[in-house]
């Protein structure tokens, strides 16, 4: 572990000094596309504006003899579009494969300043994490990149998880997590095999109903109640995320057509902490930027809450409620939210703005 006074000096002679502090820049839907496809990678420029978060995607989903082509196809996207207000990052491939050394020292000389983030899978531990930033920063003095790259690891093994908040703290490069529910469930033995989402047998009963005689009814009808698989793992995500200053998002919901339940997942999601989720298809970008926008009744509510506090100490009642120093904290998070979506969304700007405290 590296010392407290050096944590924030760079790792290679020429590279930038570190992030201070992760900005806090909206990225509601990360959109994975193929940079090899040609027909997705052709839609990238028209999507600039329309999504927080570019990913071009290097790793699964990417056929093992493509690998070559997407890297190749990825820099030419970086260099061609100019990204305006949408983030640009990439998803490389895992540690492990023959693929990654080759990502890392074409991608950053040639398309390092115009990426912010680098989304690392399958991060098993901090030594994972260090590997990552002492290249990076080899790479970015070589390259004479002034801004430094953050890091994205997706949490997506048993032993990621275990090693969660080390991993959190590893470098202050890192931007944040991501749950990565399918090989997640995969390192863990779970026996679902979707790519996120719930699972029809995970789910508990109520109880069965009693006779005159006080003894259980155990044939009668029972209804059950569907359970989140992912509750755990995602409040797990949330508290090591805000711990060390940086951003948790819920990862892939698979079942594309399923547009109702993947707006149910992104919605726990939110609830939870999680300030973005992924989005594999377009169809799922318009669900996360509704989801992770709060709503106009809840940005209202939040400012009625503070303007109603005063200074923000003490207790008042509203609509029947109490709410004192810890509510209105709850009202600030979400207000914060806002305006911090309503600068770069005009839609959200006119709806937030149209709101009058009663
Ligand atoms: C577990 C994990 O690691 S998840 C992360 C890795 N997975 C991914 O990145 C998957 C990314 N998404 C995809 O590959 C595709 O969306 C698929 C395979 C899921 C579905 O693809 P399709 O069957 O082609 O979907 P569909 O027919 O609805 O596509 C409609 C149009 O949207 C385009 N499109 C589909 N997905 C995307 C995308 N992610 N980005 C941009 N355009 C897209 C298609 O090319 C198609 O274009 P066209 O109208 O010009 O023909
Ligand atoms: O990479 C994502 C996952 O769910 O696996
Ligand atoms: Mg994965």
């Amino acid at each position: 572990m590296r010392s407290a006074k050096d944590f924030f000096a760079p790792l290679a002679v020429g590279a930038p000094a570190p992030l201070r502090e992760i900005p806090a820049r909206p990225s509601r839907a990360i959109h994975f596309f193929d940079p090899g496809n040609e027909k997705m990678a052709a839609k990238v420029p028209d999507m600039v504006g329309t999504v927080d978060v570019l990913l071009g995607n290097l790793e699964d989903a990417v056929k093992a003899e493509n690998k070559e082509i997407s890297r190749a196809g990825l820099v030419k996207i970086g260099q061609s579009t100019d990204f305006g207000p949408t983030q640009f990052w990439t998803r490389i491939n895992s540690l492990d494969s023959p693929w990654v050394l080759d990502d890392l020292t074409t991608l950053v000389p040639a398309i390092g300043d115009k990426l912010d983030v680098i989304m690392v899978p399958k991060v098993q531990g901090a030594e994972d994490i260090h590997y990552i930033d002492r290249i990076l920063a080899q790479l970015e003095a070589k390259a004479g990149i002034s801004k430094p790259l953050q890091v994205h690891a997706i949490l997506e093994t048993a032993r990621g998880v275990a090693n969660i908040e080390e991993i959190c703290a590893a470098s202050p490069r890192m931007q944040g997590l991501s749950l990565g529910p399918a090989d997640l469930a995969a390192d863990r033995r779970m026996k679902t095999t979707r790519v996120g989402g719930g699972h029809p047998g995970y789910l508990v009963r109520q109880d069965p109903e009693r006779g005159e005689d006080g003894v259980p009814l155990y044939d009668g009808p029972r209804t059950t109640y569907q359970q989140d698989l992912w509750h755990y793992t995602i409040a797990r995500m949330v508290d090591a995320c805000a711990m060390h200053g940086i951003y948790p998002y819920y990862g892939p919901f698979g079942d594309i057509k399923d547009t109702v339940a993947c707006e149910d997942q992104f919605r726990n999601a939110f609830l939870l902490g999680c300030v973005g989720a992924w989005s594999l298809h377009p169809v799922q970008i318009k669900i996360a930027n509704k989801v992770f926008s709060p709503s106009v009744e809840d940005v209202k509510h939040a400012r009625r809450v503070i303007a109603a506090m005063g200074d923000g100490t003490g207790a008042v009642m509203l609509d029947g409620k109490m709410e004192d120093d810890a509510s209105v904290k709850q009202c600030k998070v979400m207000v914060a939210l806002a305006e911090e979506l309503a600068a770069i969304d005009p839609d959200l700007k006119t709806a937030y703005d149209a709101i009058v405290l009663d």
